[in-house]
C-alpha cells in the first residue's frame, strides 16, 4: 500500500466509564464517518463493549481478556492486519480505523505499536490520540490513577464528556488544569457522546495545514528554554535526580518549550532525542514540534508519548514564516532539568558529514 494510502488510525481513549463506547456509537452513525472499522479492547475474558456499539461499524475487531498496552500486546497489530486481510477478501473499502482502548490502558506502548511495527507502518498511520474526559470523576480520577494522566499528556485532542453532571466552577477548574497538563490540546465539550467525525480524525499528526504548526497560540501556555551557553543551561536540581523515586512536589507535572533560532544538524538532533529519551525514563510524557534542520527545505516533525518516538517526517514547505525550531515537551519530575542541561550538547559544532541514514 503505498504511503498516500496508509489509512488513518486514531486512539480512543479515556478512563474507565468516561463514555468511550457511547461516544463511539454516536459518532459511527455520522454519514462522513463510512468505511470506518472499530478495533475493541477490553478487559474481560468475555467481551461486552462490542454488543454495546450499536451503530454498525464497516468491520470490527474485538481484543477481550487483556489490555493492548501490556498483557495483550501484539494483538492490537493482529487485529489490524486481519482488518487489511478482509478488507482484501470483501473487495471493502475502508478509510480509517478507531482503536477504543480499555480504560486502564496506557497510551504510549499502543502508540509505540503504531509507529514502530514495520508491517502496520505499510498499512496504516496515526492520526490522532483522542482522549475523553469524564468531567464528574476527574479530580479523583487524576489523584488515584497514573494512568488517567498519562492518557491527558498522551493526547492530540481532549474531549470533555458528563459536563451535564458537573456545575460550571468545577469545569472551568477542569479546564485550566487540563491545559495545565497539556497546553497543546484542544478541548472540546461533548454532550452524551456528541463528537464530530473532526474531532476524532484531523487529517493527520504531520498534517502541515493544521493550526497547531503555526505560531502564536501553540507555544503560549509553555514557558519557554532558549538555547543558551552551554554554562547558563546548568539543570536547576541535577541529573542525578531522576534516579531516586520522586517526592510529591517533583511529580508535578511541566510543559515548556524549546525554541533555537539557527538551523540544526540533523544527526545532533537525532542523537539529542535519543539521549533525552534515554535520561528522561519515564519522566518524559510527551515532546512535540517542528525542527529547523540544515540543509532542509521544510521542518521535520516530531512526536512522542512517553518512550514511543515517531519516526520523524519532512513537510514539505513551513506552515509559516517562523522558521525556528519549537519544540514542546510535557514532563515530570526531573524531565525538564534533563532536557535544560543536554541543550548544549546541540550547540557542539556541526558534524561534517551526517553518519546515519534519516529514519
Ligand atoms: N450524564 C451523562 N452520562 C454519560 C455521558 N457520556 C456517557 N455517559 C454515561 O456514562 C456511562 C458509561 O459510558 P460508556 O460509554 O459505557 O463508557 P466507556 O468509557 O465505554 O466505559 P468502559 O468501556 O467501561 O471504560 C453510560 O451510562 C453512559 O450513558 C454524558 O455526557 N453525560
Amino acid at each position: 500500500m503505498s504511503e498516500a494510502a496508509r489509512l488513518p488510525v486514531t486512539v480512543l481513549t479515556g478512563f474507565l466509564g468516561a463514555g468511550k463506547t457511547t461516544l463511539l456509537n454516536f459518532v459511527l452513525r455520522h454519514p462522513q464517518m463510512d468505511g470506518t472499522a472499530i478495533v475493541i479492547n477490553e478487559y474481560g475474558e468475555v467481551g461486552l463493549d462490542h454488543h454495546l456499539v450499536e451503530a454498525a461499524p464497516d468491520d470490527l475487531q474485538l481484543i477481550a481478556n487483556g489490555c493492548i498496552c501490556c498483557t495483550a500486546r501484539g494483538a492490537m497489530s493482529e487485529a489490524l492486519l486481519v482488518l487489511v486481510a478482509r478488507m482484501r477478501q470483501r473487495g471493502v473499502t475502508l478509510r480509517r480505523v478507531i482503536i477504543e482502548t480499555t480504560g486502564l490502558a496506557e497510551p504510549g506502548p499502543i502508540v509505540q505499536e503504531l509507529v514502530a511495527h514495520p508491517e502496520l507502518l505499510a498499512h496504516f498511520e496515526l492520526d490522532s490520540v483522542v482522549t475523553l474526559v469524564d468531567a464528574l470523576n476527574a479530580d479523583e480520577t487524576f489523584a488515584s490513577h497514573d494512568i488517567a494522566v498519562q492518557q491527558i499528556t498522551a493526547a492530540d485532542r481532549l474531549l470533555l464528556g458528563k459536563c451535564d453532571l458537573v456545575d460550571e466552577a468545577t469545569l472551568s477548574a477542569l479546564r485550566e488544569r487540563l491545559r495545565e497538563m497539556n497546553p497543546d490540546a484542544p478541548v472540546a465539550v461533548v454532550h452524551h457522546g456528541a463528537a464530530q467525525p473532526a474531532q476524532l480524525f484531523s487529517g493527520g499528526r504531520d498534517n502541515p495545514a493544521s493550526p497547531r504548526y503555526r505560531s502564536g497560540g501553540w507555544l503560549a501556555a509553555a514557558d519557554t528554554i532558549r538555547l543558551m551557553p552551554a554554562a547558563d543551561a546548568a539543570p536547576r536540581g541535577g541529573l542525578l535526580g531522576v534516579a531516586r523515586p520522586l517526592t510529591p512536589a517533583e511529580q508535578q507535572i511541566e510543559t515548556f518549550s524549546v525554541i533555537l533560532d539557527a538551523p540544526l544538524p540533523w544527526a545532533r538532533v537525532r542523537g539529542w532525542l535519543a539521549f533525552v529519551r534515554t535520561l528522561c525514563g519515564p519522566t518524559l510524557l510527551r515532546v512535540k514540534g517542528l525542527l529547523n534542520i540544515e540543509n532542509q527545505a521544510g521542518p521535520s516533525v516530531v512526536h512522542g508519548v512517553q518512550y514511543a518516538l515517531h519516526p520523524m517526517r519532512e513537510l514539505p514547505a513551513w506552515p509559516d514564516d517562523d522558521r525556528r525550531t519549537r519544540l514542546v515537551f510535557i514532563t515530570r519530575g526531573a524531565g525538564r532539568d534533563i532536557v535544560a542541561a543536554t541543550l548544549g550538547y546541540l550547540q557542539a559544532p556541526a558534524l561534517k558529514e551526517d553518519p546515519v541514514p534519516r529514519r
